[in-house]
């Protein structure tokens, strides 16, 4: 279950006149999701994803929901969140941040086809060209710097055999960003967790994604590292499937051509993308936070990954 803070239509009875919504005429929680309570609200106006903040402050949440904004106007397919009568996308319900978004339609593709990572690839690339101008800037804050800062805290619990592998992979990481290779590469607002469980489908047909919540600047390679990582692999093995790589790569190639530097790059960046969430993941199942909700995702998956990515060089990317 994924609500952490209940909300009935009677609390939303005055709280919904600050938007340009009608009245509140449905509410049900959803179930999945590990960071948030979400609800599914009906209104005079239609269909909305109302999210209550469980772990993100107001602070924060501007740059995300702003950068939402700004991808919807561009015609990217993410959730449009709806200002209230001040202008206000982060409004405070329960005493946390909420906010209120369009509801995307469609369902997550679990197994993904070919089909299906091409228009994921495409959608990504002109989510980085879209997102180029945007004026607000925030670093990923699961970047180098986080897994420089966090690694000390995690290998206590490790094996001496992971130990090394976190410890080594950290050391050329930060080798790699010193190069002028890593430093060449086009960089900007990227979403950074673009799993299967944050896209939307209906049919073959990309209907939205979401779930921008660790959105920040990075290179857009990176971003696109993480992308294939968790659609285009065996689940059992960790290895790449030829075939999703190369529908995912080929679309995205089409509308953001790739360089000789991302070329250059991509096998220490599939790594990188496998770094990131294997200390996460390991982060999370070793150090809680206190408001942590539900069970921790493996972190075994991305540590054969990472390890499949240092053995196995990637087949060269289209240039
Ligand atoms: N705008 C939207 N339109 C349609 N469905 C949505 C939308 N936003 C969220 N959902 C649904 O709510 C579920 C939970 O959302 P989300 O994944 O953002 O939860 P979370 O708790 O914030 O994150 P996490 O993915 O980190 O567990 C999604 O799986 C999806 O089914
Ligand atoms: N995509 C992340 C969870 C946070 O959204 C993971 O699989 O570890």
């Amino acid at each position: 279950m994924a609500v952490f803070t209940s909300v009935t239509l009677d609390d939303l009875a005055q709280w919904i006149k600050q938007f340009p919504l009608g009245k509140a005429l449905a509410l049900e929680g959803i179930s999945s999701g590990i960071e948030n309570s979400n609800f599914f609200l009906t209104t005079e106006r239609g269909e909305y994803v109302l999210t209550i903040f469980e772990n993100l402050g107001f602070e924060q949440l501007p740059f995300y929901l702003q950068l939402m904004r700004h991808l919807a106007a561009r015609g990217i397919p993410v959730p449009d969140p709806v200002a209230n009568d001040q202008g206000e996308l982060v409004v405070a319900l329960h005493g946390k941040p909420a906010s209120v978004v369009s509801r995307l339609d469609g369902s997550s593709q679990m197994d993904p086809q070919p089909a299906h990572c091409a228009a994921v690839g495409a959608m990504l690339a002109k989510m980085h060209l879209a997102a180029h101008d945007f004026p607000l800037s925030q670093p990923n804050l699961r970047g180098l710097d986080w897994w420089v800062a966090t690694a000390p805290k995690v290998l206590p619990y490790l094996s001496p055999d992971n130990a090394r592998l976190l410890t080594r992979e950290i050391d050329y990481q930060q080798a790699f960003a010193e190069t002028g290779n890593y430093q060449r590469l086009a960089r900007g607002p990227v979403h950074a967790d673009l799993f299967r469980n944050n896209v939307m489908f209906v049919g073959e047909q990309l209907s939205g994604c979401f779930d921008f919540y660790f959105a920040g600047v990075d290179t857009w390679l990176f971003d696109l590292a993480v992308t294939v990582n968790d659609w285009c692999i065996d689940l059992a093995t960790g290895e790449l499937d030829e075939r999703r790589v190369a529908a995912l790569l080929a679309a995205y190639h089409a509308v953001r051509p790739f360089t000789l530097d991302d070329r250059d790059a991509w096998q220490p960046m599939l790594r990188a993308a496998a770094l990131r969430f294997w200390l996460s993941r390991l982060y999370d199942l070793h150090l809680p936070r206190e408001a942590e909700l539900l069970t921790p995702h493996d972190p075994t998956h991305f540590e054969r990954i990472l390890r499949e990515r240092i053995t196995t060089p990637p087949a060269g990317l289209p240039v």
